[in-house]
């Protein structure tokens, strides 16, 4: 009869690709049943999106077959555990924050906060979208809720709790829910700062893996508020190819790495890389110049997290109410649920350096 000891050593060969030791140690072997005929057990990984996963269940089974038996049969239930931050105590069922932030105003940020959490989301973690972004809340628009109003509950002690709106499986709050947009609101520090924390503390999201924050542009009031308030796992930093948007992106890392702010930086997507028209899918037009996004990412040792085309069907979805990552038929959702993964990928990196 096999032991769980055998399939213990077998499985002890197994590394996991981004943490580097392997999955034994790491503990994410567990609920080992071994039969005449069969041995099952459960991977938990760190995150549902990991893009590891099935790369890590081959190598179980070639390791069952290499150190076991070569013809039993293998039974692998591929689960996760998301990570979150030691001494998370502020909002304690929130697993992960994860800021989304761009230097210069309109280079796609609300666009790619969108998409990163719907992602998130159909990759099968709880997700919420906190939109912080105060000149020009957004996200009601691209989820096609304006205009409702999120109740507020009682809760037995006394307090307002908010809740958030739910679509297409992600919770969502946005200033713009208590704003009227033909209104401009100047907005003052402590206003926001009162603002930015009735969001998240007032704010029934229940359990949350990820919680995606869609900052302003700019570095201001809003993201100190969130930077010193919060656990905030990592921020994800949006720019376009051009210089001018790439000089402002610098200064948005610039802050984020001070060290009264110290928020770990996930990587940078570049957004509107290149032009594709409908009729020549195949072709790359890079109108605003090459690499610039890569070149930004190098210099601050950040992880480059790939580049979004500049084409239509993203911009209709979000005026038409739905992040195009919802669309399978679109095969740019691929790429968001890539960047997603690739996202996720990174926050348990950062969470396995910080052990
Ligand atoms: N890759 C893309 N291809 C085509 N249109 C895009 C793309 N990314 C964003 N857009 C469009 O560009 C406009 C601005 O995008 P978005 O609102 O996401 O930018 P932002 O950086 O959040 O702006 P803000 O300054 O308001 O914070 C929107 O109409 C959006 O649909």
């Amino acid at each position: 009869m096999i032991t769980k000891e055998q399939v213990l050593h077998a499985l002890s060969f197994v590394e996991d690709p981004d943490f580097k030791k392997d999955l034994v140690t790491l503990n994410m072997i567990k609920d080992i049943e071994i039969t005449p005929n069969n041995i099952r057990f459960s991977v938990v990984l760190t995150t549902p999106a990991c893009p590891m996963k099935d790369h890590i269940e081959r190598a179980c089974r070639n390791a069952i077959a290499h150190f076991i038996d070569k013809d039993i049969a293998v039974s692998i239930h591929m689960t996760s555990k998301v990570q979150t931050k030691p001494n998370n105590k502020q909002l304690d069922k929130i697993k992960n924050i994860i800021v989304v932030a761009s230097g210069k105003g309109g280079v796609g940020k609300s666009t790619v906060a969108a998409n990163l959490a719907l992602a998130l989301q159909l990759k099968g973690a709880k997700t919420g979208l906190l939109d912080a972004d105060i000149y020009g809340p957004s996200l009601p628009i691209m989820f096609g809720v304006e205009g409702e109003r999120p109740k507020a509950t009682k809760t037995a002690e006394g307090n307002t709790k908010i809740e958030p709106i739910e679509k297409f499986g992600v919770k969502l709050l946005s200033i713009g829910f208590f704003t009227d947009p033909n209104q401009p609101i100047p907005w003052r520090g402590p206003m926001v700062s009162a603002a930015i924390k009735q969001l998240f503390n007032d704010a029934d999201w229940g359990e949350l893996d990820y919680l995606v924050v869609d900052l302003p542009p700019g570095t201001g009031d809003v993201h100190i508020t969130v930077a010193q308030n919060y656990p905030v796992t990592g921020a994800v930093i949006v720019t376009t190819p051009q210089n001018v948007a790439l000089a402002d992106a610098k200064k948005g890392i610039g802050m984020f790495m001070m060290n009264t702010i110290n928020i770990p930086l996930l990587g940078v997507i570049e957004n509107m890389s290149y032009f594709t028209p409908a009729e020549l899918p195949d072709n790359k037009y890079y109108i605003f110049g090459k690499d610039g996004g890569k070149r930004l990412a190098e210099r601050f040792g950040a992880p480059f997290l790939g580049e979004l085309p500049l084409i239509k069907s993203i911009s209709d979805a979000g005026d038409n109410g739905y992040p195009i990552a919802i669309d399978e038929d679109e095969p740019i959702s691929k790429a968001f649920l890539s960047l997603a993964e690739k996202v996720a990928q990174q926050i348990s990196i950062q969470h396995q350096l910080s052990v």
